[in-house]
């Protein structure tokens, strides 16, 4: 079984955490991800890697037929399926990511002469050790009305000092999902500071060991209770700023040095794969999917579903499913065999996937709220059968009992919707659907600015001929 090292320096309420695999806030989602990567040495998560000899991720495979990218589907699927698309930035987010370096590689080439034969071995290694791998891109909230030369120098990562092995960084990054779990983390910069460039302009993958590399821990939303809490006890998997205090990064993992187009390109290259885009939609395919379970179960459990308003609404939330099903349906059949050989999904109906997630999970779970009202609040803190009253257990069950499902049933299921729509966890997780592709806002931008729009204009164009052609006609 591949062991989770975790994070070299994590910081949880202003202690350093030691030994992750036991501490209360880590151990729950520790184990879970050590069972997602045990099913790595099967399919349809894994696949057997020729030139190994073992079994690797199937997000490192490079699909040449539409078969092929089903079969990276099924694995991304089984993952999340496997999480109910709770742990969003499992690492086969990001070895998608590094698939898609790899594939390109040779269009960085002209940014970093070494960039090809870095990430090829990087691919390699990531592929073979199993490592785990998360991303930080946006630098911290300062003052973002600020141009980037008027910024702070400690505002945006820079080099301090330059050897002949590397570089020293210092600084800091926000947010990097799930870093105390992994081994390397992938920083960037999503934009070119004109002034002194070089110093910011670095796209690398720092280790998680590095000496002064800090993980600085949001409030653990972790819980130990599977009854209790079975969302928070196993799936919390974190969120951190990632400090920066002279980390050295060797040569080998920078793998764009100084160079403020190449950075920016590198970021557009994570906006823009489709391979990594296709994991992030089906996870959230299957969250979406867990949500619409959870409020249909919810609705019936207390026969609502009776009223047409609960029909409407829950209604919706299948329409969330099927839109972004056949979104991902689509993007799959318009897929193509790209120049290089690579079948790569069709990019369009994976970035509105992406877009309609980011307001489609706030509106299930307001929707989930609104069907299962006070119902959520009115759990007891703890499992009937814990109360010390035997008799008031029984009292109990008449009045949690559902209308066709016990009591126990019916607390069980409130429970899971609690912990969406009412805990700490699922704040952060509507937090998280909302922004974790970027802010989206200027994501909608980018979509309108690669949008081809060539076909409208040649509908708009047919369309003015005719009434052109009418108004002559009149005359
Ligand atoms: C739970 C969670 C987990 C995350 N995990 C990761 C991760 O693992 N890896 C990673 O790289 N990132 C991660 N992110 C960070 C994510 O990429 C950023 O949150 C996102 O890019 C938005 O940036 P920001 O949070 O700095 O918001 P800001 O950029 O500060 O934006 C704040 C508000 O101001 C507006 N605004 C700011 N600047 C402009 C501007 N120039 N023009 C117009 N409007 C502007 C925005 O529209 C927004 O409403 C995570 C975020 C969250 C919430």
């Amino acid at each position: 079984m591949t062991a989770i090292k975790g994070a070299g320096h994590v910081w949880l309420d202003g202690k350093q955490v030691t030994n992750l695999a036991e501490h209360a806030a880590f151990k729950g989602t520790f184990q879970t991800i050590q069972e997602l990567l045990a099913r790595i040495d099967d399919e349809p998560v894994g696949y057997k890697d020729a030139k190994l000899g073992k079994y690797v991720h199937q997000a490192f495979s490079i699909p040449t037929t539409k078969e092929q990218l089903l079969e990276k589907r099924a694995a991304f699927e089984a993952w999340s399926i496997q999480s109910f698309g709770m742990m969003s930035r499992l690492s086969d987010y990001a070895y998608a990511l590094i698939t898609g370096y790899y594939i390109d590689r040779e269009q960085f080439a002209q940014y970093d002469a070494t960039f090809p034969r870095k990430i090829e071995r990087y691919y390699e290694q990531l592929k073979s050790e199993r490592r785990l791998l998360t991303t930080a891109i946006a630098d911290p909230q300062i003052d973002r009305s600020k141009p980037l030369t008027e910024r702070p120098e400690h505002a945006l990562l820079h080099v301090v000092e330059e050897t002949t092995d590397g570089i020293y960084v210092s600084g800091a990054k926000m947010i990097a999902t799930g870093a105390p779990y992994v081994d390397d983390i992938l920083v960037n910069t999503p934009y070119s500071k004109a002034e002194e460039q070089e110093k910011f302009a670095n796209f690398f993958i720092v280790s998680t060991q590095s000496p002064g590399l800090e993980i600085i821990c949001r409030k653990s939303h972790a819980a130990q209770d599977l009854a209790l809490y079975p969302l928070a006890s196993q799936f919390d998997e974190m969120d951190a700023v990632v400090v920066f205090n002279r980390v050295f990064i060797p040569n080998d993992r920078i793998f764009i040095r100084g160079n403020a187009e190449g950075v920016v390109k590198a970021h557009r290259h994570q906006q823009l794969n489709e391979l990594a885009h296709y994991q992030t939609v089906i996870r959230l395919l299957t969250k979406l999917k867990f949500v619409a379970g959870v409020t249909t179960a919810v609705a019936e459990s207390i026969r609502v579903t009776e009223f047409l308003n609960v029909q409407q609404k829950v209604g919706e939330l299948y329409m969330q499913v099927d839109t972004i099903e056949a979104l991902l349906h689509t993007s799959e059949t318009n897929g193509f065999v790209q120049e290089n050989g690579v079948f790569t999904p069709s990019a369009v109906q994976l970035q509105v996937a992406r877009n309609l997630g980011t307001s489609y999970y706030s509106r299930a779970i307001s929707i989930l709220k609104e069907i299962g009202a006070g119902g959520f609040t009115q759990l007891p803190s703890t499992l009937i059968e814990r109360f010390e009253d035997e008799a008031l257990q029984k009292q109990l069950e008449t009045y949690y009992v559902g209308a066709a499902s016990s009591a126990k049933q019916k607390t069980a299921l409130f429970r899971i919707g609690w912990e969406l729509v009412g805990s700490e966890l699922g704040s952060r997780h509507d937090l998280y659907e909302r922004f974790y592709t970027g802010d989206p806002f200027r994501i909608q931008s980018l979509f309108f600015e690669n949008y081809d729009k060539l076909p409208l204009d040649d509908y708009l164009d047919t369309f003015l001929t005719k009434i052109q052609q009418r108004e002559e006609l009149l005359l």
